[in-house]
């Protein structure tokens, strides 16, 4: 089957004021893939990740060059609508952030947003958002209580599914599981797994079994260049670039 790129970066280079964080990246992004980027602190990653949806934008004195593709239409024109562009493009950060307020209000926040106000039509995005972000069974019972009041696992899914609720088509994710025990990153990984069917995620990750657990592609970043970027199994397992084997057997990073 021929491959379906969702998103791809052509020669795309980031600027912090003068510093140069991206050197000109070019990237295919796998539709209904999990694409999991790599590489020691401060290499371009979460930068990277960022200008998918252009939120490095709202980040004072980034300039960024070049271009990314979301279904072959680019984004860096000024005929894009950042709103809409970051509704089909939705984040997931590193530290749950969920708004003080109840989990039902959370999940039904974006869509009332993007003008979704019946009653009904909102019990059924929140009911179907949580179902996919596998919390449902959790929460089902307690949806006027404080987001507040779950674990950082469940919150980190109830995350998830409020980027669900307006209805993406790719989900990044920066490091989701680095602030979650052990058992709710494997229930996360479970998740990422099973949302895939459905949406093209890309995920930071500082964790190299999460990496090659969870993903079909890497891409190994190293000083804002992508050093390699092949499927997982041939990152792990054969990769081409010194650098890569370096950094994967953590001779450094
Ligand atoms: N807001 C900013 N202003 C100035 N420089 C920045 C800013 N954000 C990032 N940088 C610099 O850009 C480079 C890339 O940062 P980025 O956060 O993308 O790396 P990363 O690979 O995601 O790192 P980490 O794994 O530690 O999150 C770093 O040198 C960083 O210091």
């Amino acid at each position: 089957m021929e491959k379906v790129y969702k998103m791809q970066s052509r020669n795309l280079q980031v600027f912090y004021q003068n510093f140069q964080a991206l050197q000109g990246i070019n990237m295919d992004i796998e539709e209904n893939k999990v694409t999991a980027l790599i590489g020691p602190s401060g290499c371009g990653k979460s930068t990277f990740l960022r200008s998918l949806n252009r939120l490095n934008e709202l980040i004072e004195g980034t300039t960024t060059k070049g271009q990314v593709y979301l279904d072959r239409q680019a984004v860096y024109t000024n005929e894009v609508n950042v709103v809409e562009l970051r509704k089909s493009v939705g984040m997931v950060f590193q530290k749950p952030s969920v708004f003080p307020m109840s989990i039902y209000e959370n999940v039904a926040y974006g869509p009332r947003i993007h003008g979704i106000t019946k009653k009904n039509r909102l019990d059924d995005i929140v009911e179907k958002s949580l179902k996919s972000a596998n919390l449902w069974k959790e929460v089902s019972n307690r949806l006027n209580s404080p987001a507040a009041r779950l674990s950082g696992g469940q919150q980190q899914r109830l995350v998830i599914a409020r980027v669900l609720a307006v209805d993406p088509e790719v989900i990044l994710m920066d490091e989701p599981a680095s602030a979650l025990d052990p058992i709710s990153t494997a229930r996360l990984e479970e998740l990422i797994a099973e949302l895939k069917s459905n949406y093209s995620i890309v995920i930071v990750t500082h964790n190299m079994q999460q990496a090659a657990r969870i993903s079909d592609y890497t891409g190994f970043f190293l000083n804002g260049d992508l050093v390699e970027f092949n499927n997982t199994a041939d990152i792990f397992v054969n990769p081409r670039d010194k650098r890569t084997e370096d950094y994967i057997t953590g001779r450094f990073g």
